[in-house]
């Protein structure tokens, strides 16, 4: 691949609904679309970065800062990428800022499909023809408004009900949900909100038969939550603590986790998404796709990881009408009443980009040129 062009664009889309986690409560996204211009295809990428840096450190600032100033030319430095797994080598002098790395990383795997004529899924080698989805829902104001919720997404046929919690909004919540609706596969995300003091109240919830806990202590942490995995029996799954295959191996070593939620943009791209896959894969350790409310690219993106065979527990990966009005690729991602989705079979991303939605959505964007760079040097 020779890329010649790479445009960034900051988005700005606003949710059908405010979701609220432990850290806050976002009414709509602010983040990045990546287009990589190879010789006769587009290449697009999401940065899962939002305003505040609240889940991570990185913000649409610090992600933008990151690729005009440092990821980009040192593309451009390239004159020529032979495979998409070369990306990572390319950016390992920057430290973090995975979700900068990672926008343009998904753009160039997308890139690359394009060229191959092949969908995504195929080219990093995923099976699967359809995968299962789950669904997130915040933290709601009441059980009752809770329980009628969750009652809906059944029926629309999620197969996984992940709930968000934090301290006093937990065991009673959980619990009403286990009441109304009995044996479902349902998990809690507490987005760091605890600590090993509060371990009385794992206790209390182990007999709730949770699918997991995501992420119950803090966001850098691997050694509390192996003390919390030896005093409970729900296992537990890592998302913010997780940020490349290193951090991987050093959890499951320690036993800190029983389940991992890759996210691509948190481990700093598809070729780590799939290291960290296969790693978990021969430790017996199943992992599901995590979501960051991305927008139809960034989700594409996700049903392509998922279709590798070690993602066995159904991810975050709902479809674009649970969260805009309208997404901008088409046609919009479909879940069926079993809740699948379909993969697409087009090449690359497989879905087409809806560019009026595209547009009316951007608030700014700016073109980098490799020959305007090699110019100013
Ligand atoms: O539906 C989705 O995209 C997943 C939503 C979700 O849980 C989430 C959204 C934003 C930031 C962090 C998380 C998380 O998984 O912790
Ligand atoms: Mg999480």
């Amino acid at each position: 691949m020779k890329i010649e062009k790479v445009v960034l664009r900051k988005l700005k889309m606003d949710l059908k609904f405010p979701f609220q986690t432990s850290f806050g409560t976002s009414e709509g996204r602010e983040f990045l679309i990546t287009e990589v211009y190879g010789e006769n295809h587009i290449g697009y990428g999401e940065c899962v970065v939002d305003t505040k840096p609240f889940y991570s450190e990185e913000t649409v600032q610090t992600a933008w800062h990151m690729m005009k100033d440092f990821l980009i030319p040192f593309l451009f430095q390239k004159e020529e990428i032979l495979h998409p797994n070369e990306v990572r080598d390319i950016f390992r002098q920057v430290r973090r800022h995975n979700m900068a790395k990672s926008a343009l990383e998904g753009a160039i795997w997308d890139l690359y499909a394009k060229e191959q004529g092949k969908p995504l899924a195929e080219v990093i080698g995923g099976e699967k023809k359809q995968i299962s989805v789950g669904v997130s829902i915040g933290i709601q104001k009441t059980k009752e408004d809770l329980v009628e919720i969750v009652g809906k997404y059944l029926e629309q046929g999620f197969q996984k009900i992940k709930i968000k919690i934090k301290p006093g909004k937990d065991i009673e919540m959980l619990q009403a949900v286990r009441d109304q609706f009995g044996d479902i596969p349902l998990m809690a995300d507490a987005n760091s909100a605890y600590t090993l003091d509060d371990i009385h109240l794992f206790k209390q919830m182990d007999p709730l038969h949770l699918m997991m806990f995501e992420q119950p202590l803090a966001h850098d942490d691997i050694i509390d939550h192996a003390k919390l995995q030896e005093a409970i029996k729900t296992p537990i799954c890592l998302d913010e603590s997780i940020h490349s295959v290193e951090d991987a191996r050093k959890a499951i070593e320690l036993g800190s986790c029983k389940i991992i939620n890759i996210k691509i943009g948190r481990v700093g791209g598809i070729a780590e998404a799939i290291k960290i896959h296969d790693l978990c894969k021969e430790n017996q350790i199943p992992v599901w796709c995590g979501g960051m409310l991305e927008s139809g690219i960034g989700r594409a993106h996700n049903l392509a990881i998922t279709s590798l065979d070690n993602f066995t527990i159904p991810g975050d990966t709902a479809p674009s009408a649970r969260y805009w009005e309208e997404d901008i690729i088409q046609p919009e991602i479909e879940m069926n009443e079993n809740g699948e989705i379909e993969l697409s079979a087009k090449p690359g991303l497989g879905y087409e980009i809806n560019q009026g939605a595209l547009e009316r959505y951007t608030v700014s964007t700016e073109t980098f040129l490799k020959s305007k760079l090699q110019a100013e040097k």
